[in-house]
């Protein structure tokens, strides 16, 4: 069981899921956002604590569309359709087994969103400015996806609208077990 801190309360600046949501179907948590905000961190807190199934997204990616991003070139619809169609059907698999499951995935446009929707995804969608994640991706090292990306990712990026069933999760205020908790508190796990 999580006990949520007011500390904890801060980080979530939206929760739009329904309150039977997850009646009939385990929750898929898709944590998504811009290149370095922070999505496969989180992740590893959640799995170690709740140890859930686990995709990164960037394990899904053919070879291709890897050397591109880390030859600075950011990915197009065209490069992006089967890769999210990889995705899917990992998340099909895991509602087939009834298993709950983290995937961290970018799902920057509502279109490619729209691809991983099924009942029981939610959205964590982690939230923060240019500045805040530019100051996370500056102090990465060894990772192919470099900081002189991110202006692409923000150029693309729809938030997710209430219409979307999606928790926010401000960035920048909080340590990742926090913020995880924060996620875990806002999803009843
Ligand atoms: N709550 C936090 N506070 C401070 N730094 C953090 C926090 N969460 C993550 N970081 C750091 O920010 C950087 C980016 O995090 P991470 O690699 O998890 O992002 P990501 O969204 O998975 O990125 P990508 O999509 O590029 O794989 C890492 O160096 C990580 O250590
Ligand atoms: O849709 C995209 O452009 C990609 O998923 C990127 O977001 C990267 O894979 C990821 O951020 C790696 O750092």
């Amino acid at each position: 069981m999580t006990i949520a801190t007011e500390a904890h309360a801060n980080i979530i600046t939206a929760n739009t899921i329904p309150a039977d949501y997850f009646a009939n179907t385990k929750p898929i948590i898709v944590l998504m956002g811009v290149c370095g905000c922070g999505k496969s961190t989180v992740a590893a807190h959640l799995t170690d604590r709740y140890g859930l199934k686990y995709a990164e997204a960037d394990d899904f990616h053919p070879q291709a569309n890897i050397d591109k991003m880390a030859s600075g070139i950011p990915l197009t619809d065209e490069d992006r359709w089967p890769w999210l169609d990889t995705l899917a059907a990992w998340i099909d698999e895991r509602i087939a087994a009834g298993e709950a499951a983290v995937v961290t995935c970018s799902a920057l446009k509502k279109v490619y969103r729209d691809k991983l929707r099924r009942p029981g995804v939610v959205f964590v969608y982690m939230q923060g400015t240019f500045d805040e994640v530019m100051e996370r991706l500056s102090h990465r090292e060894g990772h192919f996806m470099k900081p002189s990306m991110l202006q692409s990712q923000f150029d693309i990026l729809e938030e997710p609208g209430d219409d979307e069933v999606h928790v926010n999760v401000h960035i920048g205020l909080a340590d990742p077990d926090q913020e995880a908790m924060a996620v875990a508190g806002a999803l009843n796990l």
